[in-house]
């Protein structure tokens, strides 16, 4: 294949619909443009969506969050794929705020690789959280698990998990919810109301970075919440 053909297969959009084979580049740079400029529409929209259906909730569930830290509790985030990027950046969120806001003990189960693997090839991925969350789990602690589907096999046992330690149990899912909006073990759960999986993610991240300025703010020693610390977007 020359290179010219190993271009073509790569990105045929480039080439389609020309005769002569060169690139309507204007064509392509609009339809770029269009696209971006739409899913920032829609991921905005969406916000403003999770916004008018679960604002009154979210601030709810950041003071619940702010009480337990209160009584020394710790929170452990959990998710798979993207979904546990996002749960080490919640704990990042939590542990390493911006200056003028306490940090919060924050731990992602998914950071040990020796006990992911050990947990999944001993006994089986189904219990690497709640396995975890078993050895840890103390009464004042939090769960947060992360899900776009919301049917993560190891994200439902999990919540059980925490529950029966009686833990404060959060969760974040999206489309509609999936298995985790049937548990009865979830405290505080948020369904962000999209198929896209990317733009589920997008709206997850934003429920924690306010459930993180929410907790702040009410333990003690918090920053004002309307008086924001330089670097902390309110
Ligand atoms: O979302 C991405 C990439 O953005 C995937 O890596 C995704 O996280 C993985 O397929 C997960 O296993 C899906 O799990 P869940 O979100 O349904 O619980």
């Amino acid at each position: 294949m020359t290179s010219q053909q190993d271009l073509e297969a790569l990105y045929p959009f480039l080439y389609s619909g020309s005769e002569s084979g060169a690139a309507d580049v204007d064509g392509v740079l609009a339809e770029v443009r269009q696209s971006t400029v739409d899913k920032a529409r829609e991921i905005v929209d969406l916000r403003r969506e999770v916004h008018r259906r679960d604002g009154a909730r979210i601030a709810a569930c950041g003071a619940a969050m702010a009480g337990r830290f209160a009584r020394g509790g710790r929170l452990f985030a959990f998710g798979n794929g993207g979904s546990s990027t996002d749960a080490q950046d919640l704990a990042t969120t939590f542990m390493d705020p911006p200056p003028g806001f306490p940090p919060m003990p924050a731990f992602a189960l998914t950071a040990d690789i020796a006990v992911v693997t050990a947990l999944s090839n001993d006994v089986g991925f189904d219990v690497v959280f709640s396995r975890q969350l078993a050895a840890f789990a103390r009464p004042e602690d939090i769960a947060v698990g992360l899900s776009t589907s919301g049917n993560s096999a190891n994200l439902l046992s999990a919540f059980d998990e925490a529950s029966r330690r009686g833990m404060l149990t959060v969760g974040i899912s999206g489309d509609t919810g999936g298995k985790m909006a049937e548990l009865g073990s979830i405290d505080h759960l948020f369904v962000v109301p999209s198929p896209s999986v990317h733009r589920i993610q997008e709206a997850q991240t934003t429920i924690y970075h306010v459930l993180a300025e929410l907790a702040a703010d009410g333990v003690p020693g918090g920053h004002p919440f309307d008086q924001p610390a330089p670097g902390w977007a309110t």
